[in-house]
């Protein structure tokens, strides 16, 4: 396992969350803010951790918050910001709208450390997970080049560096669920109640 002091946990909470129609990682579930159950999960495993926001209102939740390098260019320039500023090789990376992530769960990411992958992330049912994954902060160099090529998809540098991809269990499923819509919110909120 890695020495927490060795890797950074980055929130990426930069998005429109157009589809949601209000601040993603500001929603409640269970009567806490998404963002602090992404930051509740990634605490015992990281000594820091960075919210990548251009939003204040993220100021509350006690953390460190950075903003984009490279405006407007979505996930993949999130991701460039935090690893830009992350101090540490290892970088564990959440979305702000997958809650039910637990510390256990991330802990897998975890163990596959020594055989030196760039990137380190899920899968479930065919579709990969680059945002619920363990970074290299080397990638930040070839998110900057594939940015700088006019390339927004995440897949593009999942493909070109060394990755390893993890497949969820069936019974893990819930655990990476994405909210993106008002649907999916309640989708869940009668998932966990029952
Ligand atoms: N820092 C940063 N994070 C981003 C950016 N775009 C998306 N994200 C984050 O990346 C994750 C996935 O984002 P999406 O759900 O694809 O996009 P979104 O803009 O949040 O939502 P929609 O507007 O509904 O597509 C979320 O945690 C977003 O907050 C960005 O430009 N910068």
């Amino acid at each position: 396992m890695i020495d927490p002091k060795n890797i950074t946990g980055i929130i990426l909470a930069g998005g429109k969350s157009s589809r949601m129609g209000r601040e993603k990682g500001l929603i409640l579930l269970d009567g806490k803010p998404f963002i602090q159950h992404s930051i509740d999960a990634l605490r015992p495993l990281v000594n820091t951790i960075l919210i990548v926001s251009s939003n204040a209102d993220y100021d509350a939740f006690g953390v460190t918050r950075v903003e984009d390098i490279i405006i407007e260019s979505g996930p993949l320039a999130g991701l460039h910001s935090g690893l830009t500023h992350s101090k540490t090789e290892h970088n564990l990376v959440i979305s702000c709208d997958v809650p039910l992530v637990t510390t256990k769960f991330l802990k897998k990411l975890l163990s596959y450390e020594k055989e030196d992958y760039d990137i380190i992330q899920f899968e479930a049912e065919g579709k990969s997970i680059p945002l619920i994954a363990l970074y290299k902060k080397q990638c930040a160099d070839r998110c900057q080049e594939l940015l700088a090529n006019g390339e927004r998809r995440l897949r593009k540098l999942v493909s070109a560096v060394k990755t390893k991809t993890i497949t969820v269990l069936e019974k893990e499923r819930l655990l990476v669920t994405n909210m993106n819509t008002v649907e999916d919110l309640k989708t869940i909120t009668n998932a966990i109640d029952h």
